[in-house]
């Protein structure tokens, strides 16, 4: 058949799936000869009952009648009423994503054969829908914490426990929802940024789900993290250059959303991005969150606007010890409850950074020092406080028999801050 080369069918598939689906619509028959390897199965299972697909030009009828619907309900959208929507939500087959609920008690990782901890009875909870800040000084744990959450710690001793749904799952059992996206990008310099991400798409979604399906999460990726002006370009390398480290950044966190993940964990994907670089990303992220992906990050040194786009924030001091986590509109609330206020022109998430890291020293108004942070956090929660920490608090009682698990509990008085 012409046009139906297999030099030819490479090059589509690499190529621009609107202009795939252009010529589809004129030419309906001419992709016979597309090498579709996988998906038959689910294919032939959702087409209408006695008429198996069987050539890859009904295969990319298919895919174009998708992006039609898709295209028809973004049509709807527009004129969306309250009416419109319980429709919608009637009409169509709303397919969501499995949640996942990270709930974590008295994680503690302690170096093997050495009294040394890393992190101290981190006790919180991740949830679906959210994004959360992780934060702290240099040191503190951060990489720790979000090894921690899938399960890693070589060289370590990890207590506590971790909760996926409430149930005592290991996390590992999850593994194929859960994105990791690593401080150091891990993109292919000599592909292009869509060749990227149909490579992570290939290896990363099940096998056999079917091709049009694959083409519509790589596009659905590209679009939402702003990347279609360099779909087509070399990602670079250090002899050749490529796109911008913005951009580099996100098809870095692209190569995880393709696999479309309920839990994304990522370290560090906003450090060395400007700050409106850094908002694109945070804005793609969260659009993830509306559907219902939980999502948690370690950022440096966001710029308030930035800040103030996470939903919840933890901030862990030195040692991995917690010292606020919680809604990110409600942290300067809980410091002032402290008795520390940031000053006027002060970015709120760098003033308590330069706290934990000693750079500000705390008014001995507050009657407190940085050290006793972590207790002051397990006492506003009712959290035991380990024994040998307790005693950072001064002219405090441990109840009594409580020092046999080595944790103490602080009377009520002095929980009142
Ligand atoms: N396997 C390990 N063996 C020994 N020390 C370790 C190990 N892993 C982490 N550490 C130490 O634990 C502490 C926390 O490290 P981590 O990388 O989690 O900090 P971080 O908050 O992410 O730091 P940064 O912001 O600088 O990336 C550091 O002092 C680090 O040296």
């Amino acid at each position: 058949m012409p046009g139906s080369s297999s030099q030819q069918t490479k090059k589509k598939d690499k190529g621009n799936l609107t202009k795939m689906l252009q010529e589809l619509e004129d030419n309906p028959d001419s992709y016979d000869g597309f090498n579709i390897e996988i998906g038959d199965k689910n294919m032939k299972k959702n087409a209408p009952r006695g008429k198996a697909l069987h050539t890859q030009s009904q295969m990319f009828r298919y895919a174009y009648n998708q992006i039609e619907k898709e295209k028809a309900m973004q049509e709807q959208n527009k004129n969306l009423t309250f009416s419109g929507v319980i429709s919608m939500a009637n009409d169509t087959e709303i397919i969501k994503r499995l949640t996942i609920e990270v709930a974590f008690k008295d994680l503690t990782i302690t170096l093997k054969g050495k009294n040394i901890h890393l992190m101290r009875s981190v006790t919180g909870k991740l949830s679906p829908g959210r994004v959360s800040a992780v934060m702290g000084p240099s040191g503190a744990g951060k990489t720790t914490f979000l090894s921690a959450l899938t399960g890693k710690a070589p060289g370590c001793i990890m207590t506590g426990t971790i909760l996926i749904n409430g149930k005592d799952d290991p996390i590992q059992a999850y593994k194929k929802i859960i994105g990791f996206v690593p401080q150091d990008d891990i993109v292919h310099g000599n592909l292009t940024v869509e060749e990227n991400l149909w490579f992570s798409a290939r290896c990363r979604l099940a096998a056999d789900l079917p091709k049009p399906e694959k083409v519509l999460v790589v596009e659905r990726v590209i679009e939402s993290l702003g990347l279609q002006p360099v779909r087509d370009s070399l990602v670079g390398t250090v002899e050749q250059r490529g796109i911008s480290g913005g951009q580099r950044k996100r098809v870095n966190v692209g190569l995880e959303m393709v696999m479309e993940p309920s839990l994304l964990i990522l370290d560090e994907p906003t450090s060395g991005l400007d700050s409106s670089s850094s908002q694109l990303l945070l804005r793609a992220l969260r659009r993830e969150a509306l559907e219902g992906v939980n999502i948690c990050m370690v950022v440096h040194q966001p710029s308030y606007t930035l800040f103030r786009m996470f939903d919840d924030l933890i901030l862990l001091a030195k040692g991995g010890l917690t010292v606020y986590h919680g809604s990110v509109k409600k942290v300067e609330e809980y410091f002032s409850g402290l008795g520390i206020t940031v000053p006027e022109r002060a970015n709120p998430p760098d003033y308590f950074i330069d706290i934990l890291e000693g750079i500000i020293k705390l008014s001995p108004s507050t009657g407190l020092t940085t050290k006793q942070l972590p207790v002051r956090w397990m006492l506003h929660n009712g959290y035991p406080v380990p024994m040998d920490m307790l005693k950072l608090i001064e002219g405090t009682e441990a109840s009594s028999g409580s020092e046999s698990n080595g944790y103490g509990r602080l009377g009520h008085k002095l929980w009142i801050t």
